[in-house]
């Protein structure tokens, strides 16, 4: 679905990624672990078309898309959701998750249906659907990034922190609806601090440390590299 082939890319003068390689098949979560200036943020912002490459390919679908925009990249179905809140804070909750389906077209069944999902997972969101975004707190905004994304029914979804501002309470209710996520097979890429909880879902994992992959395996491998246990789920 995806792969990633001798990726690098930086700042400026500044390089930050180093050869990254790996590739990410439908239907799987594959966590992305490293330490604070790893390159997480820089790598998933070079595939989802924020940053420009300096060498390297990225494909998706089996298609050469290395330098695309967001523009070209969301409505084909790859999708990046970053840290940080950035709903529409004057739009309602619903309008917000609405304006997720509008890049990608979806369908008005697939867009209820979805949308049903979202509201069984998130109860709070139902609740506050014609309430104006800024009202959220902030894991509630996070949530509500997470929804507009699902809406767009992505093929690839790249995550950054998905939980970033939320209360430990809410983690696995987020970890469990990437599960069901992936299951529905989108491959999903996240960067997680809270790597024993994300390790619990994922079915690989990836070390990063300076800019380059230093460690690609399955989830139990990734365990035993690291000596960090799956959270129990
Ligand atoms: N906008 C930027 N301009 C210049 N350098 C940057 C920028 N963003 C990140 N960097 C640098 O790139 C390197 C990789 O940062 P990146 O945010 O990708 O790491 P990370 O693994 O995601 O870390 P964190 O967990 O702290 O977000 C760091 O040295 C960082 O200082």
């Amino acid at each position: 679905m995806l792969e990633v082939s001798g990726l690098c890319a930086g700042y400026g003068r500044l390089p930050v990624l180093r050869d990254v390689s790996f590739s990410a098949a439908e239907g799987e979560i594959l966590l992305i672990a490293g330490e604070n200036g790893a390159g997480k943020t820089t790598l998933l912002q070079t595939i989802g078309g924020l940053i420009k490459p300096t060498a390297g390919s990225i494909r998706f679908e089996g298609r050469d898309v290395t330098g695309a925009t967001p523009e070209d990249l969301v409505p084909r179905g790859l999708r990046l959701v970053l840290d940080g809140h950035r709903v529409f804070p004057e739009l309602s909750v619903f309008d917000n998750i609405r304006l997720g389906a509008v890049a990608s077209k979806t369908g008005k069944v697939a867009f209820d249906t979805a949308v049903d999902q979202i509201f069984e997972v998130f109860p709070i969101l139902k609740q506050k659907a014609n309430d104006k975004a800024r009202s959220l707190s902030g894991g509630q905004q996070q949530m509500l990034t997470l929804s507009q994304a699902f809406v767009s029914q992505p093929k690839v979804l790249l995550c950054d922190e998905p939980s970033l501002g939320l209360a430990m309470a809410l983690m696995p209710p987020i970890m469990n609806f990437l599960r069901s996520w992936a299951k529905s097979g989108t491959a999903v890429v996240i960067v997680e601090q809270h790597v024993q909880l994300a390790l619990a879902v994922a079915a690989r994992g990836l070390l990063m440390q300076r800019g380059s992959v230093v460690f690609d395996g399955t989830a139990d491998e990734f365990a035993a590299e690291t000596g960090i246990i799956a959270a129990p789920h």
